[in-house]
């Protein structure tokens, strides 16, 4: 502790004040809660009382219709204030538990006398809501703690800037409402509380950051203005971390016209999605729409096609060796943007020519022909484009369906068909017959030929519905002639094998996970992209495994959204990804762009993060973090005694103090036969694609799943060149390593991995065994 012991005492006296305004408001919230609760019950009791019913005459039908109306706002109202002041429990329940985890002492320049700003997960105001108690950590004024150490300092506001000195800057730890811990801190924020954080077990949720978010991370977390912001950050620099608190403090910024639904965060997978799941809720927020890249097409993608998922891409180049020169080709080509130009230079020759259409056919018969409508559609101006041109065509197509619904209605299937009409629809008919017949003198409406205009149009919608989708169009035939029947003017290289391996694959329905995206962009100039506007941001996290033409399909979907990309270039996936990837190049061309490099690496121990960096792939600047631990240990040994080592290397870090550990391989493949080797020996969980959680213990995963997340102890199971061993396995064997946090041991039958001997022989022990 290091302020002494009255100090102390003053504190906690004021986290027992506090308490006690927690509490009250808390009362108060209750009571008043609970007389909505009751109320609604009441509500929901006497509802059809309360409301004038009366249909006799249409004016007493209008009037019913508005008691109705009256009568469910005004239980609506009640249910959502019922909401607020539920959450505003939540709020305090959290705020009791912890009320503050920060002190300044703010001068304005203005005044004489510094005052004291407490910073918590939420504002509290005092009992006549006047003084703050707590400020939100994303109040503007609470942006000092973050960004500036005792001495000068400034914040903005909405309006302008405030100057002044920080007299006193204190960091709390403060559990179920007793202060476990204090520090006075000078230079940096938070050193000592951020060594307490980081020196913490591994969990498999990740917290939140907000008592120890660091003045870079804060630059992101706070940033405003460009419509690109752009971070590459080292492994374990807390990138995912800002992208979550950047997120709480937005919805806070804009809290007026931002819900959970504006904003869509993009992550690499369900296991990672699970893992970040509890942060924002910890804060008091809801969790926005989260999703795949690869649930994304799937859900957009029409029928028929079967996509690969990036993790069998993976798979498939590192385990099968047979035609991967040609998957490689396709790989580069088809996350290039020249081959979105390419797509799009179809597109006009499309416009032309060459788009397939299906016939629209009914009870086995062709009523009207692809041929029909090709021509329908190839007689229309040029100029219209293709998706506005479909409209036009979907707009004939129905006039044209409608007449022949006509020619339809007196023939007999259409009289047999009534008999399978139900109950209902016969009463309905009876008295549609009886209305017309009050209003039409001269011509009774025969309760038969309302049944068969019934049963015509039910017939009927299903084709209806597929024109107005659009399905007249044969997208995936159409999307073949790119690679049977048409020439691009300037092919990209290795076009001959290219197309005819797409060209299979298309055949077969397939679309390998480099060609998803390309599809997708096609599908979407030829019939329309589905725009979401309602996105204002947009985070996208491990952005280093996303090819430039998938970024390029991103901004085409979401074209007004605000975007923060996130990632570590020196954990791509391929080397493809580095070139035209945002977070290395310049930028994507927009004026309003901003990239934030982060160099501290707080994951892993300064003993890991020593051995590690000087074999990370990329150039950039890697700091550790000052946190003491074991220097990895490489273990040298006989091939057939891997099972015992993995065994006894486990039990060695449970007994250590691991609590998560990760056999992280290379593949899936691996991840499997080392499973195989362990099933008679220790107890563990083996992870794939398809895992959404996981809990504390033994895990065994291949290296790309293991991408975000961490884990207390890592132990790689083949650190030979058997394994790693090409340039393109730096990235894979850096990311591995770079997930542990305390500990990491490396297995080695045979020569060691080359990128081991590139950190210097004193940052690593070795064993023979
Ligand atoms: N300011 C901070 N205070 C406390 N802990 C932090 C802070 N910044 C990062 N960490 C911790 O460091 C670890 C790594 O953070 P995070 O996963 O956000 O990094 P990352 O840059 O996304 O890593 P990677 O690139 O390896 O996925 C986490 O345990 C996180 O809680």
């Amino acid at each position: 502790m290091t302020s002494n012991n009255s100090t102390y005492d003053e504190e906690q006296q004021r986290v027992n004040h506090v308490i006690k305004t927690i509490d009250e408001k808390a009362e108060k919230i209750i009571d008043r809660s609970t007389s909505i609760k009751e109320s609604v019950i009441e509500l929901r009791k006497n509802f059809w009382e309360d409301v004038t019913v009366n249909i006799d005459e249409p004016d007493d039908v209008i009037e019913t219709q508005a008691s109705i109306k009256q009568q469910a706002e005004l239980l609506t109202q009640k249910e959502q204030s019922h909401g607020k002041l539920d959450d505003e429990l939540k709020t305090l329940k959290r705020l009791r538990e912890s009320p503050y985890f920060g002190r300044i002492d703010f001068r304005e320049d203005t005044e004489q006398a510094p005052e004291p700003i407490y910073i918590g997960i939420a504002s509290l105001m005092d009992g006549n809501d006047q003084d703050f108690l707590i400020y939100d950590w994303r109040a503007p004024i609470s942006s000092l703690y973050y960004d500036y150490s005792p001495g000068e300092a400034q914040y903005e506001t909405m309006e302008e800037t405030i100057n002044g000195e920080i007299t006193l800057k204190r960091q709390f730890i403060i559990r179920q409402g007793l202060i476990k811990g204090m520090f006075d801190t000078g230079v940096t924020i938070g050193d000592r509380l951020l060594q307490e954080v980081l020196g913490n077990n591994a969990s498999t949720k990740m917290k939140s950051i907000v008592a120890t978010i660091q003045k870079e991370q804060n630059r992101i977390i706070r940033n405003k203005g460009n419509q690109y912001l752009v971070v590459q950050g080292a492994a374990g620099s807390g990138k995912t971390s800002a992208a979550l608190q950047r997120i709480a403090y937005l919805m806070y910024a804009h809290r007026d016209i931002l819900g959970p639904d504006n904003i869509v965060l993009l992550s690499p997978n369900p296991l990672f999605s699970s893992y970040i799941a509890n942060v924002l809720p910890e804060l008091g927020e809801t969790n926005v729409r989260q999703t795949t890249f690869l649930d994304y097409l799937e859900n957009q993608i029409r029928h028929p096609f079967t996509i690969e998922s990036p993790f069998e891409q993976m798979e498939y180049v590192m385990t099968e060796k047979q035609d991967n020169a040609i998957r490689m080709q396709n790989i580069d080509c088809k996350s290039d943007l020249t081959f979105m130009r390419l797509i799009d230079a179809f597109i006009d020759h499309l416009n032309k020519q060459d788009i397939q259409f299906r016939n629209i056919t009914f009870r086995g018969e062709v009523l009207i022909s692809k041929e029909q409508i090709r021509d329908y559609f190839y007689s229309l101006d040029e100029t219209i484009t293709i998706p506005n041109k479909l409209e036009l065509v979907a707009k004939w197509l129905l006039q044209e369906i409608r007449e022949k619904q006509r020619n339809e209605l007196d023939k007999d299937w259409v009289l047999e068909k009534t008999e399978l009409l139900d109950k209902e629809d016969y009463q309905d008919a009876f008295h549609q017959s009886q209305e017309q017949a009050k209003h039409e003198t001269n011509e009774t409406v025969h309760e038969e030929s309302i049944l068969r205009k019934e049963v015509v149009k039910r017939v009927f919608a299903p084709i209806k519905k597929k024109i107005k989708a659009h399905q007249f169009v044969h997208a995936a035939a159409t999307y073949q002639q790119l690679f049977t029947n048409w020439t691009p003017d300037d092919p990209p290289v290795n076009w001959e094998a290219i197309r005819t391996y797409t060209a299979g694959h298309l055949a077969e329905n397939f679309l390998p996970w480099e060609d998803a995206a390309a599809y997708l962009y096609f599908q979407y100039r030829l019939l329309g992209t589905p725009l979401d506007r309602s996105v204002r941001y947009l985070v996208v996290d491990e952005a280093q495994d996303y090819a430039a033409f998938q970024f390029a399909l991103i901004k085409h979907i979401f074209p007004n959204a605000r975007m923060t990309l996130l990632g570590d270039i020196n954990q791509a996936i391929y080397s493809y990804m580095a070139d035209e990837n945002p977070l290395v190049s310049t930028g994507p061309g927009e004026a309003s762009y901003e990239k934030i490099t982060l160099t501290k690496s707080y994951r892993s121990t300064r003993q890991i993060a020593e051995f590690t960096i000087p074999f990370a792939p990329g150039s950039e600047r890697i700091e550790p973090f000052n946190r003491e631990g074991n220097k990895p240990l490489l273990i040298l040994e006989n091939k057939e005694h891997l099972a015992e080592t993995l065994a006894t290397e486990t039990n060695r870090l449970y007994e250590n103090g691991s609590e998560t550990i990760g056999i992280i391989c290379k593949t899936q493949e691996e991840s499997n036969q080392v499973a195989n080797l362990l099933k008679d020996k220790i107890a563990f969980t083996q992870i794939d694609e398809s895992t959404g959680n996981f809990s504390k213990g033994l895990l065994i995963l291949p290296v790309y799943l293991a991408k975000g997340i961490e884990m207390d102890a890592v132990i790689i199971p083949d650190a030979s060149t058997d394994s790693y061993n090409d340039e393109t396995d730096r990235t894979l064997f850096y990311t591995a390593c770079t997930r542990a946090m305390h500990e990491l041991v490396m297995v080695s039958a045979g020569d060691p991995a080359p990128f081991i001997s590139e950190a210097p022989q004193e940052t690593y022990r070795e064993e023979q065994r």
